[in-house]
């Protein structure tokens, strides 16, 4: 088996990954192919940026490597694919290939396999993609892709023109990476853009809102939600618009939303919305197609907004606590939580946020029961205790007891709380 010279090639990636993939490259190396780490993780190295996936190229044909691993998917063998899971990582190895007759401005309707690695790279979208790198750290580098990292300037291979042609996507990945890297765009590149934008229709929403994603939780997302404007890609990404850049605070907020777990990205979303005063964001969440789940909380994150900001004015502290523990409980603490971030964006970006945020924060630490789940009385205890059947009566008043004991009106205790139940169901008569 050929040496393995991974460690010290790859000093970003993982050493689990980076063996594996070695491993890979050696197994085919060793049936006689040539084999290249390519694509994303020959940029992410060069750049000095984490490494989270390895891809491989290689000559062999798709049947070919299939036959060579124990643990291996077909997963597009049409197009060349086939991956090969080694020391815990999967790696898609693909074979060299040329891609034809781009009809819909989406994907090849032909492929063919080529024996020339050059080949391989030449159909590829942007000169930092389109490297690739050899077992002893020699970079195939036939388009200028170190130069272009080298003075931050994304370019697309070969005829820009051609390339968006392609694949409309890639005019998206371009903003994305120029946003994310702090790059330059080339002019023929950029104007190449402008002359494609309209086929950007063609692509299918998920994918769109996938680099946007990618975009949203980068470290500038107002560079890229700029250069939308710049080209005029709105139309063709849903984008809401009017989008007024730094002159909201919320959009200037964006930013400085910290990214430490997933659902960040979301908080910097309904800034988005937020900032763009959409009337009402359910039908460009679902043209986004966010999954139900992240539509939920964007969707919350704005009702409780809006339920603070329409309600909290001119009162007094207490009417204030207990109208931020009403909000509380019928968003539910994560999105409390999340919510005082957004506003905590706000302030960090020199705008005033809606809430005293320590007052608030503070309010929400002192509550003793913060939903129905750690209420003292179940609703078969109410049921029990009360001796009636179950009925729309329920919910109000359990959502009452709630509320008393969240705020500390009435202890959370299961006596006192039935008390309260009793009490209520006879002065209002339910
Ligand atoms: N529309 C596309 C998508 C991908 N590629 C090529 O396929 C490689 C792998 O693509 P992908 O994994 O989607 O993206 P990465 O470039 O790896 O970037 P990232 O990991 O940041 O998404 C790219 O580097 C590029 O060479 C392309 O030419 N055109």
């Amino acid at each position: 088996m050929a040496e393995l010279h991974n460690n010290t090639i790859w000093k970003h990636a993982d050493k689990d990954l980076a063996d594996g993939s070695a491993q890979v490259i050696s197994i085919l190396q060793g049936e006689g192919h040539e084999a290249f780490w390519v694509g994303g993780c020959v940029r992410d190295e060069y750049m000095g940026r984490t490494v989270n996936d390895m891809d491989i190229t290689t000559n062999a044909l798709p049947e070919v490597t299939l036959s060579l691993f124990e643990k291996v998917i077909p997963t597009g063998m049409k197009h060349g694919t086939v991956t090969v899971l080694m020391h815990g990582h999967a790696y898609e190895v693909t074979t060299y290939r040329i891609e034809k007759g781009y009809e819909d401005h989406r994907r090849p309707s032909e492929v063919e396999f080529v024996d020339d690695i050059e080949k391989d790279l030449r159909r590829r979208d942007f000169t930092m993609n389109a490297m690739a790198l050899a077992m002893d750290g020699r970079f195939v580098d036939p388009f200028g892709g170190r130069s272009d990292i080298d003075d931050r300037l994304i370019r697309c291979v070969g005829d820009p023109k051609v390339r968006f042609q392609e694949d409309a996507l890639r005019m998206i990945r371009c903003i994305r990476f120029a946003s994310n890297f702090g790059f330059m765009i080339a002019k023929d590149t950029w104007a190449a853009l402008l002359e494609q934008r309209s086929t950007l229709g063609w692509v299918a929403m998920e994918r769109i809102r996938t680099e946007l994603d990618k975009l949203m939780s980068g470290p500038d997302p107002l560079r890229g939600l700029e250069l939308i404007r710049e080209g005029r890609l709105y139309e063709h990404v849903k984008m809401p618009f009017p989008y007024r850049g730094h002159q909201s605070a919320y959009i200037s907020a964006i930013p400085a939303v910290r990214m430490s777990s997933p659902e960040q990205v979301d908080v910097r979303y309904a800034l988005l919305l937020l900032g763009c005063r959409i009337p009402s964001s359910t039908p460009l969440l679902r043209q986004w197609t966010f999954s139900n789940r992240r539509m939920e909380l964007i969707k919350k994150l704005l009702q409780l907004q809006e339920a603070w900001t329409e309600n909290s004015e001119g009162l007094t502290s207490e009417q204030a606590r207990l109208l931020w523990i009403r909000c509380v409980l019928i968003a539910g603490e994560p999105i409390a939580a999340l919510w005082l971030e957004l506003q905590q964006a706000v302030q960090t970006a020199g705008g005033t946020p809606a809430v005293d945020i320590p007052q608030a924060r503070a309010w929400l630490s002192g509550m003793p029961v913060k939903s129905l789940r750690e209420l003292a009385l179940t609703g078969d205890g109410l049921l029990s205790a009360v001796g009636r059947r179950g009925g729309p009566w329920m919910k109000p008043l359990l959502s009452h007891l709630l509320l008393l004991a969240a705020s500390g009106q009435v202890g959370n205790d299961t006596t006192l709380l039935i008390e309260e139940a009793k009490r209520v169901i006879i002065d209002e008569g339910i």
